[in-house]
């Protein structure tokens, strides 16, 4: 059964049941977002990074046999992957393009109108040029239109701008959506995150526990493809979501992630006879 949207738990008072589905789990699928979860929001999205914390912790967690992490993000897959190292597993443009075991496979819908992605991304930057401060980045399958550096005041125009001009070129083909301070821009189909994540909890092996950590609107899906048997952090206030749990900012994801490095990775290896 699916987890409705509720408020999420701080992640201390969620760890009773984190700690014993750590004692019943051989290993763990750690699914994580990048922007607002592993990096810092900024005005600039070319200048976004993990902190080092962050960093730290990753690398030590990617590193232990029981772990297979992934990164799964609104970006394209090779601009994430260029942000961040060490992970197994990447999903860039929301699931759409996803590599693992050495191949990547991106789906042949949104594939063929990657041509109308690159049209209305060269239309945009003509009609928001006059808009002070508007980006476009073109992530090839999809494309994200920023306004969070835009002028309050402006950025009704820049959002009516962008759904003239996507209506003009995408036609049915493109749809619009949501995110923070952003407006995406992807093929009109049926596929998110949460698919991507769905296909990477198929590949482990029974009794594998899934977490999935994220900070925006595109990782409910996620969050909905892992609860209720696996463990859904939102990184952000109470609102409701379908993550049981949260945590403050990717400082405190930097926390969890030590944590699980250690105090909960030494429940999974002592299994259900280990510590109470
Ligand atoms: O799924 P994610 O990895 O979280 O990617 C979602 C979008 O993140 C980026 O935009 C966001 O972060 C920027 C840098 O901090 C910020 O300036 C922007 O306002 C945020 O919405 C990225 O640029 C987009 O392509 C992703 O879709």
């Amino acid at each position: 059964m699916q987890r409705q949207r509720t408020e999420p738990k701080p992640v201390d008072e969620l760890r009773p049941r984190v700690r014993s589905r750590l004692d019943d789990t051989p290993e763990v699928l750690l699914c994580l977002d990048f922007d607002g979860t592993l990096a810092p929001i900024v005005d600039d999205p070319g200048e976004a990074a993990p902190t080092e914390r962050v960093e730290d912790a990753l690398d030590e967690i990617a590193a232990e046999p029981e772990v297979t992490t992934a990164i799964v993000s609104g970006r394209a897959l090779a601009d994430v992957r260029e942000r961040v190292d060490g992970p197994r597993i990447y999903a860039g443009n929301h699931g759409i393009e996803l590599e693992r075991g050495g191949s990547v496979a991106v789906h042949p819908i949104a594939r063929k109108r990657a041509a109308r992605i690159d049209e209305v991304c060269e239309a945009l930057r003509v009609a928001l040029d006059p808009v002070p401060n508007a980006r476009v980045e073109n992530k090839r399958l999809t494309a994200t239109v920023h306004f969070r550096s835009v002028p309050e005041p402006a950025r009704p125009q820049v959002e009516r701008l962008t759904r003239e001009t996507v209506a003009r070129f995408g036609g049915d083909g493109l749809e619009l959506s949501d995110g923070k301070a952003i407006l995406e821009i992807g093929p009109a189909i049926d596929w998110g995150k949460g698919n991507a994540v769905e296909l990477l909890v198929a590949d482990r092996d029974d009794g594998t526990l899934p977490v999935y950590v994220g900070d925006d609107v595109t990782d409910e899906s996620a969050f909905r493809a892992v609860e209720p048997d696996g463990i859904g952090i939102r990184v952000g206030d109470d609102a409701p979501t379908a993550a049981s749990g949260r945590v403050r900012s990717p400082e405190g994801v930097a926390e969890l992630l030590e944590w699980l490095a250690t105090d909960g990775l030494e429940r999974v290896r002592a299994g259900p006879n280990g510590p109470p």
